[in-house]
């Protein structure tokens, strides 16, 4: 556990590198790599055999690299399972759980992830809260649209509001699986920027749209069948949880329902429910909660014929509790 942060080091630093783009392209030498992505030759023969223990890239006899199939599967920008927006948001990290004591014991983030967020220029900024946009498209994308679609059934419902919908990727998914379905994804204005674009690129696109707003004081409006809460309430506190889920409620039709997706602590495996207690360490507010202490807050908003749904096949959300207004 101790050198844990070695491995996360070495892929952050080849992928932003683009070192398996360069890869992808034709098999190279330590010194070819150099050149390629502007690295010291020393470093570049580190930095390979170092990603070859790790399953990255393969050496051939004649000392050349290639990418192994996990990292042309997941690491080369373009090809459909990449993941790369996703490492990027864990990078971002890195600095929060370099300083964790200081989070754990003030509350706030520590001196060196202020520091480098005061001095990051706009641009870069813009970029980090794109890919972490993108980051969550690409965890949909990675199983979990499937895994929530499979888990709910929103059969003879015509009217979706995905609240705090971000890129968008569940209400797509949504849309696609059930044609009388309109949705309206719901975020802030720059989150529905580009989830409009991913609309745009879509088959669906003519019953998917944006509405930007906050979700704390916006009115959700009314006439909905189903309300999306997708990795949404991780990131409040009680008393917020109980206005979005009271929101809900009231945006809701008579015998419609609302859908919660999230991680939770009592996750079907031990590697889900590990990545859940670790993942709420990195929150300024909010936690993982249990999947029975979301089933009840859902009944304190109104909700009745609560079910809680355990993902085993997902990879990041673990549970779907939905609840219906009488
Ligand atoms: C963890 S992401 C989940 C996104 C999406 N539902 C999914 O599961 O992929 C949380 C979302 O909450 C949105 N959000 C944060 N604060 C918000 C606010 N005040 N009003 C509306 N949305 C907000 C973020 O922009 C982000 O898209």
């Amino acid at each position: 556990m101790g050198t844990a942060f070695w491995s996360s080091g070495v892929l952050f630093a080849a992928h932003r590198l683009s070192v398996f783009d360069v890869l992808e392209a034709r098999p190279q030498s330590g010194s070819d790599l150099a050149r390629a992505c502007g690295l010291t030759p020393a470093g570049a023969e580190k930095l390979l055999a170092a990603c070859a223990s790790l399953g990255l890239v393969i050496e051939d006899e004649s000392g050349q690299y290639r990418n192994s199939p996990l990292a042309t599967t997941f690491l080369v920008r373009g090809k459909p399972a990449y993941q790369g927006h996703l490492l990027a948001y864990f990078a971002d990290l890195w600095a929060r759980f370099g300083e964790l004591e200081h989070l754990l014991r003030t509350g706030e983030i520590g001196p060196r992830e202020m520091a480098f967020d005061l001095v990051r220029p706009n641009d870069e900024r813009q970029a980090a809260e794109r890919a972490w946009v993108l980051a969550m498209h690409e965890i949909a994308l990675g199983g979990q649209a499937e895994a929530l679609c499979r888990a709910v059934d929103l059969s003879g419902y015509t009217r979706l509001l995905d609240v705090s919908g971000g890129a968008g990727s569940y209400a797509l998914r949504f849309a696609e699986q059930y044609p009388g379905l309109t949705a309206e994804v719901f975020d802030l204005p720059e989150v529905v920027a580009i989830a409009d674009e991913l609309i745009q690129q879509s088959a669906v696109r003519d019953r998917v749209r944006v509405r930007s707003g906050d979700f704390v004081n916006a009115d959700y409006g009314y006439g909905y069948d189903v309300v999306l809460l997708s990795g949404v309430l991780h990131g409040l506190g009680e008393r917020h949880i109980l206005r979005v889920l009271k929101k809900s409620y009231a945006a809701l039709n008579p015998g419609g329902c609302v859908i919660v997706q999230e991680m939770t602590p009592d996750a079907p495996s031990p590697a889900a429910a590990q990545f859940a207690a670790l993942f709420s360490l990195n929150m300024m507010s909010g936690a993982t909660y249990s999947a029975e202490q979301l089933a009840l807050w859902l009944n304190q908003s109104g909700f009745l014929r609560i079910t809680v749904t355990p993902l085993e096949q997902a990879c990041w959300f673990d549970h779907v509790i939905s609840g219906h207004k009488p």
